[in-house]
């Protein structure tokens, strides 16, 4: 499998639409109104409209009930559920077995200590995304740009597919896939002209980055 690269928080066609063009793998919407990307059921819906068979769709929740996500799920049809809250390693694999849609749990790092809980969750997710932990309480629990220590991750495998986040650009996202060998990135913030505002340029920079840093790691292991 290639290098997964996501483009999270989109809330236009126009952004979306760059995003596709660009060969983005996933494509995430946030539904959770205290964010400035949140978008409601119904305009996420349609504006996700096109994108089955281009690339997958995520829903970016944080610690929603039963009955939001299946509301959203009945709306939206994601092709993944991306929890990005504090759900325990039981609850996902409840909302896992409920929703029968492949779950994408969102870790913060910080410390060795929560290297070691990663184990949990591999056991439960289909997918892993690695971010930042928010700088303090009142903070969203991602989407802040704020980049963690990658070194926590050297010499890491993990039995799932792997995600690393928080803080990347096109600038940083070479170097970030380089030092953790993780098996795919996610952005948002580095790829926005202002806090919320996605930047039609900036999403193909990053996209294009991270595919030379792709082909560079292969070209590396081939010989
Ligand atoms: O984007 C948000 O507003 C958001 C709100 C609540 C939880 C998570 C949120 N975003 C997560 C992401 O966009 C990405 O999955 C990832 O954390 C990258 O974020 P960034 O550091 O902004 O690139």
């Amino acid at each position: 499998m290639g290098m997964i690269v996501k483009i999270c928080g989109l809330s236009t066609p126009e952004t979306l639409g760059a995003a596709l063009a660009a060969g983005a793998d996933m494509v995430g919407f946030v539904h959770f109104p205290k964010s400035p990307r949140h978008v409601p059921l119904a305009a996420a819906a349609a504006l996700a409209g096109g994108v089955a068979g281009r690339a997958r769709k995520v829903l970016l929740t944080v610690d929603a009930g039963d009955d939001l996500l299946a509301a959203a799920i009945a709306a939206f049809e994601p092709d993944i559920l991306q929890l990005h809250g504090h759900e325990p390693p039981a609850r996902v694999a409840a909302l896992r077995a409920k929703f029968g849609r492949p779950v994408m749990k969102a870790i913060g790092l910080a410390s060795a200590a929560d290297v070691a809980g990663i184990a949990d969750y591999e056991a439960v997710a289909d997918l892993l995304l690695f971010d930042a932990l928010p700088a303090d309480v009142t903070a969203l629990p991602g989407g802040n740009g704020r980049a963690f220590d990658w070194a926590l991750l050297r010499g890491r495998r993990f039995a799932k597919p792997w995600l690393i986040g928080g803080g990347l650009t096109a600038e940083t996202v070479g170097e970030a896939i380089r030092a953790t060998g993780a098996s795919g990135v996610d952005v948002s913030s580095g790829v926005e002209s202002a806090r919320g505002v996605k930047d039609i340029g900036k999403i193909a920079s990053f996209i294009a980055a991270a595919r030379a840093a792709e082909k560079l790691g292969s070209l590396a292991e081939s010989g």
